[in-house]
């Protein structure tokens, strides 16, 4: 059996506010019907670390919520390590753990320590595995040098490294984060991508992340769902994500004057700023040479660089739809 198991997810939220509802609609009491998640598919193994992404409202953090229990499913099947999540909440929350990178769990007026200690004692966490917990939130997340502060006088970043010892404390084995290192500078994002890696690694806990930050499915994830408007669109390996688009190259030179445009197979403007012209271009339809070759007779060229795709802009092309001529892509 699958540790996750999702089938035919739908989420359907009804909303009375709505500013096109006529006056007929508001009399009737008509209810508009927002369709969040629609007819997700996805199982999950012990141990993996799988990206959740996709534009914004593409029903993340929806189904995030139904997958801890928070939210009940309109239709759809979810069972999480043997459970319902919202059929058994009491029982899942002790297996799970959850991160939210806009709110916190802790008490906003108590020093760290006191917060950490009222969870021990909710989660009924044993001595010995609050203090082994302790050291290594000390060794991987420094939480030392801040623990006695109140939650509201510390900086994002010491905020959610307490919020990351926090929601681990009573030894769950799934976790999921939803935006876990939004806003915060890259030092810190390092230090919380390796303790997510580390408790990935030493302790077999398995990650649902959702996140803009495409550094965090590089550094972390093996396998990103994509979802969008509701629906999966990928699912699968990262590195042959990159593969499959690999034949996309960037191509960025600096010309002489401004930029006229091109009409070329295969060639796509992607950004023009002053005299620097950005392009992306199908390299098996298209060499760098025949580009260079057209722009030579128009222009100087002063400068020109040829570059790999980043995940980001492999994203951005799903994003935008160009996903389609591939199997591995669901329509
Ligand atoms: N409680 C709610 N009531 C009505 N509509 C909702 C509710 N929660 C979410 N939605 C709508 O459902 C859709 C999906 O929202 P969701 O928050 O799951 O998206 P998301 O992928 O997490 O987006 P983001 O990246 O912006 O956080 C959006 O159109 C949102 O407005």
């Amino acid at each position: 059996m699958n540790f996750i198991e999702v089938k035919h997810l739908i989420k359907e939220f009804k909303s009375a506010q709505s500013s096109k509802r006529g006056i007929r609609d508001k009399l009737l009491n008509v209810q508009e019907t927002k369709r969040a998640v629609d007819g997700i598919d996805f199982s999950i193994q012990q141990g993996e670390i799988v990206g959740y992404i996709g534009p914004n409202g593409a029903g993340k953090s929806t189904t995030i919520k139904i997958l801890t229990g928070i939210l009940v499913p309109t239709s759809g099947e979810v069972i999480v390590n043997g459970l319902v999540p919202y059929k058994s909440r009491k029982q899942h929350a002790s297996n799970i753990g959850v991160v939210f990178g806009q709110r916190t769990q802790l008490w906003w007026e108590l020093p760290v320590a006191d917060s950490l200690n009222l969870l021990k004692h909710i989660y009924k966490v044993p001595d010995p595995i609050f203090r082994k917990n302790l050291e290594l939130y000390h060794d991987i997340l420094s939480i030392g040098e801040f623990i006695h502060k109140p939650v509201r006088q510390l900086s994002l970043g010491q905020r959610m490294r307490a919020d990351f010892a926090a929601s681990l404390l009573h030894n769950p084995n799934i976790l999921f984060l939803d935006e876990p290192t939004i806003g915060l500078d890259i030092v810190v994002k390092e230090k919380i991508r390796h303790f997510i890696k580390t408790i990935n690694e030493e302790r077999g806990v398995t990650v649902i992340l959702t996140t803009h930050d495409m550094g965090d499915i590089e550094r972390l994830c093996k396998r990103t769902i994509v979802i969008d408007k509701g629906k999966k669109i990928y699912d699968g390996n990262v590195q042959e994500m990159k593969t499959h688009f690999g034949k996309r190259r960037i191509l960025v030179m600096e010309l002489s004057e401004s930029f006229k445009g091109i009409e070329m197979n295969g060639v796509t403007l992607e950004q023009e700023e002053g005299l620097t012209v950005t392009l992306s271009f199908d390299k098996e339809l298209v060499s760098p040479a025949q580009i260079i070759a057209e722009f030579m007779k128009n222009y100087e060229i002063r400068d020109l660089t040829i570059q790999e795709p980043q995940i980001q802009d492999i994203v951005k092309l799903i994003y935008e739809g160009q996903y389609s001529e591939s199997p591995m892509f669901e329509k």
